[in-house]
């Protein structure tokens, strides 16, 4: 077990509750392709995800353009592939296995839940609410909410405040890098899943307190009924 004082969690989206890749690949190469740049592979796009949508399509216009893009390219693609995105949100994603039920059971047993993703808010909120998660969670953080996002701890110093817990109460669940960088920054505990995006790297590597292979693996890690 993490900690037996674990009151509250928060989850990362991309690659940990949901399975976005496809679709923002899909948003991506769309976006490419009306600019008439050199598309990328899905492959590429899962590469790129992790640090919320402005810095995903940086890297893709610079692998496309073999150069880093200038402000006015990217206040040209930025619009185009919000457009496509928000058209295609969960055209081709989904829930990883377990996921529902691992968070009704953690739900039941008195956890406090909140989403703190890099996502940016306006499809965050559609895309929970898609995959019929939404309402477990009582906090739902994107990755403009506040002035900093991941690996910057401020959105889960942000929690830590506004639900009045010590940093020894709260654990984060992702699969990237940045998740467990935050927490660490945070001073809270963090388990990685392997399934998800980490730029193609081993998530153990950054130093998780646990690494789970499946969403089910993080209730063992758990205390059974929350402390408070
Ligand atoms: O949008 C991203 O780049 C990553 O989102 P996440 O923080 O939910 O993994
Ligand atoms: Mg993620």
């Amino acid at each position: 077990m993490i900690a037996s004082s674990i009151s509250a969690i928060a989850f990362d989206l991309d690659g940990t509750l949901v399975d976005s890749v496809p679709d923002l690949a899909a948003a991506t190469q769309a976006t490419l392709a009306d600019m008439g740049l050199r598309g990328c592979t899905e492959d590429q796009v899962r590469s790129w995800v992790g640090n919320g949508t402005e810095m995903l399509m940086r890297r893709a216009l610079t692998s496309s353009l073999g150069a880093e893009p200038d402000a006015s390219v990217m206040a040209d693609a930025m619009p185009v592939f919000m457009k496509h995105y928000e058209a295609c949100l969960e055209r081709y994603s989904k829930l990883y296995p377990g996921v529902e039920s691992v968070l009704r059971t953690l739900q039941q047993r008195g956890f406090r839940l909140a989403v703190v993703t890099n996502k940016p808010y306006r499809f965050t909120i559609p895309l929970l609410q898609a995959f019929g998660i939404e309402s477990f969670f009582s906090e739902i953080l994107g990755g403009d909410s506040l002035t900093k996002m991941k690996p910057d701890p401020l959105p889960l110093t942000h929690l830590l405040e506004k639900w009045q817990l010590q940093p020894q109460q709260m654990l984060m669940v992702g699969d990237s890098r940045n998740d467990v960088l935050a927490a660490k920054a945070a001073g809270i505990a963090s388990i990685g899943l392997t399934y998800g995006y980490n730029y193609g790297e081993d998530i153990g590597l950054c130093g998780p307190d646990a690494v789970c292979d499946h969403f089910e693996q993080i209730l063992a890690h758990l205390p059974p009924q929350q402390s408070e």
